[in-house]
């Protein structure tokens, strides 16, 4: 297998001075490994896939999450399910499972159609090294779909008239290299403003409940050394009114094909006070995130996830031991939907791997032109 093809194309993120994916091929050529965010950032634990569970499992727990990063680990899924049977009945099964892991993200879906309909009509014989070496392609694919999407929203940064010394931007969730297999969408314009010399800082949303920014987001900067501060989710708009916002830039688990955004819970509301002040909002959009089956963001699955994430918070105690806390009254009830739908009217512009563009059906089709006969 070429070196592209082990994942080891693109490895830009360095966790002191390693430079890592967020998954790739293990040493024995079919054990999957991981990096397991749910331990982030008190813990930096590796975690081994054996099996098609392991990876189901995986993405539904959320060891590994953000759209394209679930879509590489069930492609990677689907290798690991062919590996031990080969079989049409495995073939159903794996794709069933890993589909139902988690329902928003589109990139699942395409990722997951991919492996269907390349090893569907293969020899049972060959689909488990076809599955693997697609897999490894779609995540040398995606890094190189986010480092263009850093090229192309670097191009906006050096157009904005920052209103103090620095550029202020303000994120929220996790859309950096821990959401994909590199680079990230939202932060790799970040980042590579941060790699040309241009003073930026990153106002980092923590992002209840479960905490994306505050965890992976601003530990992906820390490791960086790109200058952020993390807030609370709720004094964006604050910070916004006081002309201390340049830009928002989030990512997306499924755009429709008029430009109306799916992300985390929280991204509406951001949307809103951005557009109430004057201040561009952007959306790192790759190819696999885009849905070109629906027009209105309503249609779109949004996970419900269990009441606990918002009922319990984790944290490290000043021994160093992760623990896990109530925050609420006994007994009190609590709903977590975990996505939210920004209208594309709201959305300024949407930072593809092939450019920039409006946030509508014109916009996304002057750039996927061999889309326009699929409506
Ligand atoms: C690069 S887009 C990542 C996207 O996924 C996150 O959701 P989750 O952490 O629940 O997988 C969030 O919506 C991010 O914007």
């Amino acid at each position: 297998m070429t070196s592209a093809g082990r994942g080891l194309y693109l490895r830009r993120m360095k966790v002191d001075g390693t430079p890592y994916r967020t998954i790739w091929l293990g040493a024995d050529g079919t054990t999957v490994q991981v990096i397991d965010q749910t331990l982030l950032p008190h813990q930096f634990v590796v975690r081994d896939w054996r099996t098609m569970e392991d990876a189901e499992r995986g993405i539904r727990t959320m060891i590994v999450r953000g759209a394209p990063l679930i879509g590489a680990a069930a492609a990677y899924g689907m290798a690991l399910a062919m590996a031990r049977d080969d079989s049409d009945a495995m073939l159903t099964q794996a794709y069933t499972t890993l589909m139902a892991s988690r329902p928003t993200a589109v990139n699942l879906r395409w990722a997951l159609d991919d492996l269907r309909n390349l090893l569907a009509p293969l020899p049972h014989a060959k689909r488990a090294d076809a599955a693997y070496r697609r897999a490894a392609e779609i995540c040398d694919e995606d890094a190189e779909i986010c480092r263009r999407i850093g090229e192309n929203g670097l191009g906006l940064i050096r157009k904005l008239k920052p209103k103090g010394d620095r550029i202020n931007a303000l994120t929220h969730c996790n859309a950096g290299w821990l959401a994909t297999v590199d680079w990230g969408t939202a932060l790799a314009p970040i980042y590579q403003a941060h790699n040309a010399g241009i003073p930026i800082h990153v106002w980092v949303d923590e992002t209840r409940p479960r905490n994306q920014g505050a965890s992976l987001t601003a530990w992906e900067l820390a490791k960086h050394g790109v200058p952020h501060t993390v807030i609370a989710d709720n004094a964006g708009g604050h910070l916004m009114q006081r002309g201390q916002v340049d830009f928002c830039i989030t990512g997306t688990d499924r755009t429709t094909r008029r430009g109306d955004v799916c992300n985390k819970i929280g991204t509406y509301l951001k949307a809103l006070a951005a557009h109430d002040n004057g201040i561009p909002f952007y959306v790192g959009l790759p190819y696999p995130s885009i849905d070109w089956t629906i027009e209105d963001g309503a249609a779109i699955p949004i996970e419900e996830r269990h009441a606990s994430e918002v009922s319990r918070i984790a944290g490290r105690t000043a021994s160093g031991e992760v623990v896990t806390v109530d925050v609420l009254p006994e007994g009190s009830p609590a709903a977590n939907p975990a996505f939210d739908v920004t209208p594309a009217r709201l959305v300024t512009a949407l930072i593809t791997e092939r450019g920039v563009c409006p946030a509508s059906e014109a916009g996304l089709l002057s750039l996927y032109p061999e889309q326009s006969q699929a409506a």
